[in-house]
């Protein structure tokens, strides 16, 4: 499998470019987590990787592939996203929302074949939803909703999955149970995961490598412990009263059997 990446990307709006000359590779098999201060540019930049967004200039390329170059439909079947954009779907179940997932391979009626059944109900029972199938989205709290919505972008079967904060408004069993079940999606799959996420300690805990996006500076990346070792998280973290300890962070969560 190819590498996601990015040469010389700049990123932004009309005029307003929020970070330049971003070199990047989301890896297969490895989950990145996506970390900065509100407004830094971490939804910009997963929206521009995803191909939703234009670089102001550089690219973004699968191997040797730039996507501006790969046909709608073909870049669907390697890059999903999942975005905080609200879907207003609220009378569809579950299932039908993981089936949506299956929309670059199923032909033009939308007719599902064995194999889209497959992946489908596979991708339920990775995402541990199987329970709530057949309910509706609208009755849904918001934790099952993010599962579905994981779901659905399993049942996608990309080699990129990109999310965007999916574990906003989660409480703490919910936020871990996310997280590692991306931590086991990556394992079982070899994709390549990115998220873009608030949570810290979470991070740490899970993922193979972060990106630390800060303000007019070039993105750091690395394996967590090396970060907090060398400081660059408190760094992109700093408050004029408070410092984060980062050790206390990270000796939070860990696995029952590692004690
Ligand atoms: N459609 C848009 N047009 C112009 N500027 C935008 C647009 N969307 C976002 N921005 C600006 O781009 C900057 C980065 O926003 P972005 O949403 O990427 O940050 P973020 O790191 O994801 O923030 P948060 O953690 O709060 O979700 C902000 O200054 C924001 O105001």
């Amino acid at each position: 499998m190819e590498t996601l990446h990015t040469t010389g990307l700049s990123i932004g709006y009309d005029k307003k470019c929020i970070a330049s000359d971003v070199n990047l590779a989301l890896r297969p098999g490895k989950l990145v987590c996506l970390i900065g201060q509100n407004g830094v540019g971490k939804s910009t930049l997963l929206r521009t990787l995803a191909g939703l967004q234009e670089p102001l200039s550089g690219e973004v390329a699968i191997g040797e592939e730039s996507i501006k170059v790969v046909d709608r439909r073909e870049l669907a079947r390697k890059i999903g996203i999942i975005t905080t954009d609200k879907i207003g779907m609220s009378n569809m179940n579950v299932r039908e929302l993981v089936a949506l997932g299956r929309f670059p391979y199923t032909n033009w009626i939308g007719k599902e074949e064995l194999e889209d059944r497959a992946k489908i109900e596979e991708s339920i029972d990775l995402c541990k939803v199987n329970y709530i199938e057949n309910a509706k989205l609208g009755t849904l709290s918001d934790g099952q909703f993010q599962k579905a919505m994981v779901a659905r972008a399993l049942a996608q079967d990309t080699d990129f999955i990109l999310m965007d904060e999916p574990t906003a408004h989660l409480d703490i069993v919910n936020r871990l149970d996310m997280f590692s079940l991306f931590a086991q999606i990556k394992a079982q799959t070899n994709k390549g995961i990115l998220v873009s996420t608030h949570e810290l300690d979470l991070s740490i805990r899970f993922a193979d490598e972060l990106w630390l996006m800060d303000f007019n500076q070039p993105v750091v990346c690395g394996a967590p412990q090396d970060l907090i070792e060398s400081g660059a998280i408190s760094r992109i973290f700093h408050h004029e009263d408070y410092e984060i300890d980062l050790t206390i962070a990270h000796s939070m969560i860990r696995a029952k059997r590692d004690k």
